[in-house]
């Protein structure tokens, strides 16, 4: 597919006036393909602007970060956050920290966002934040410091009803801490609604760290159940190793498939008899370690240095690592070892090239705004939980979880089938998130 006239022109606009934002630019192409069926049938969507407003930012802050290391080392970084659309609600989505975060890194995972958070619901906006801060190699106290830091300037811009941000790369359960505790102490409130995923003893929601990789193989069920297929004897290969991959690997394990390789950046690990689940957690999440020493405890696993898990061969392929990670050579590859069908954990991770591959071949793909936007909608039920003060359990939120994902994959299938391109669900899930912005836009003036 490509874009239509009108398209291509407000793609162009978008492209010179934001420079250098290859991410941003290949996220809004991919949106403005996507949903070219429904503009087809529905000239109206564009009316008053609707494509050009969608894409602009309601608002962008950049900020310095300034902190000390544990030698006493002053040092500075750029703080991000971005609020793409508060049609359906306040702002909401990640912080990533990472060395290659830039403003339009944020610019796209905030963009994603809108039709990920729309698909779920459950009125909430979009937003994204980070830095360019790497965690990797950090005392506990130098990453104390830097939340705090970043937090000092990131108070003016967040609240419950205004923008509630939460993890993403480089952000878990530590970071969240650290960062809602300087929240607290510069507002003097307990606003535990401003930020999601807390420990639960701040108020946060039991099963929000497994959400989104619980969430991808619930919706990867979904999509195999309606091939009456199933996950029983299936081989799977995740890539990374962090939150989404190692919740997405435990649920696999649990509903029947086997999942043989996982990676991390710097290599792969297959191990034929199914990855050790314990020996993982103990690497990549207590110690924070690297994944090539798996073999020293499983010497019949294989670690390939920077490898891509894609060689591997395998029923089901699930990137949860980061942006365009499976690129054109290993959708190639995974389709000549037959691979079935594709969950995108993490967000944007197939080149369009790729996607491509996938179409032609008839494997089918679940986008990542569909596939894991369990993460993003338990931290809706977290706000939820925080604004009745009330405890919810591991399995209501589980069960709640694992309904919203088989909502979605409905959504994502019938709209695919009303708008001509049946059992595409990278168009479904485009055109039902775009659709269900667009109502909310169209009722509020021109915002
Ligand atoms: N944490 C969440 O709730 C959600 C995360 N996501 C997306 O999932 C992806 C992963 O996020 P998290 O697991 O939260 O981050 P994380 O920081 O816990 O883990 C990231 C993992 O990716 C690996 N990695 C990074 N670059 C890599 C590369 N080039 N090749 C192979 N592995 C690489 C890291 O070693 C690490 O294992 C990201 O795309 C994120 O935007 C999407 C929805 C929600
Ligand atoms: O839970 C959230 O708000 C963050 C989720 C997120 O950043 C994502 O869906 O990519």
């Amino acid at each position: 597919m490509a874009l239509d006239q009108a398209s291509r022109e407000a793609y162009e606009e978008i492209v010179r006036k934001n420079p250098a934002e290859p991410e941003f630019h290949q996220a809004v192409f991919e949106v403005l393909e996507a949903i070219r069926p429904a503009l087809q049938r529905d000239p109206d969507l564009r009316d008053a602007a609707m494509l050009e407003r969608l894409c602009e930012p309601e608002r962008q802050v950049m900020f310095r970060v300034v902190w000390t290391d544990d030698a006493g080392a002053v040092h500075v970084n750029r703080g991000f956050r971005v609020g793409f659309s508060s049609a359906l609600g306040p702002y909401k989505g990640g912080l990533r920290f990472r060395g290659d975060v830039t403003l339009g890194t944020v610019k796209f995972l905030a963009f994603e966002q809108i039709f990920k958070n729309a698909l779920t619901g459950l009125g909430i906006g979009a937003g994204k934040g980070g830095s360019d801060f790497d965690p990797a190699g950090r005392s506990d106290a130098e990453i104390m410091r830097f939340c705090q830091a970043f937090m000092t300037e990131l108070v003016r811009h967040i609240g419950p009803e205004t923008d509630v941000p939460a993890g993403d790369i480089g952000v878990g359960g530590r970071e969240i801490g650290y960062l809602f505790g300087q929240y607290k102490r510069l507002t003097n409130r307990y606003d535990a609604g401003t930020i999601t995923g807390k420990n639960p003893v701040l108020g946060g929601i039991p099963a929000r760290p497994e959400a989104t990789g619980y969430g991808t193989v619930y919706f990867l069920e979904a999509m195999l159940g309606a091939r009456d297929d199933s996950f029983s004897g299936r081989t799977a290969v995740v890539s990374g190793s962090g939150n989404v991959a190692y919740h997405a690997i435990a649920k696999l394990k649990e509903l029947g498939a086997k999942p043989v390789a996982c990676s991390d950046s710097g290599g792969y690990v297959h191990d034929p008899r199914g990855i050790d689940l314990d020996l993982l957690h103990d690497l990549k999440v207590a110690r924070r370690g690297r994944l090539a020493e798996y073999v020293d405890h499983v010497p019949s696993a294989k670690y390939v240095a920077d490898g891509t898990p894609w060689d591997v061969p395998c029923d089901l392929a699930l990137p949860c690592a980061t942006q365009n990670e499976l690129d054109e050579q290993s959708a190639l590859r995974l389709v000549k070892n037959n691979v079935r069908a594709v969950a995108e954990g993490a967000n944007m991770p197939c080149t369009p090239g790729s996607l491509q591959i996938f179409r032609e071949a008839g494997v089918a793909v679940g986008p990542g705004k569909a596939a894991n936007a369990g993460g993003v909608a338990v931290s809706a039920l977290e706000m939820q939980q925080n604004a009745a003060r009330e405890r919810w359990t591991f399995e209501r939120t589980d069960r709640t979880l694992r309904d919203i994902m088989t909502d979605i994959h409905r959504t994502c299938l019938e709209t695919a089938d009303e708008h001509g391109v049946a059992g595409d669900y990278v168009s479904g899930a485009n055109i039902a998130g775009f659709r269900k912005v667009v109502a909310a836009m169209d009722v509020c003036g021109y915002i």
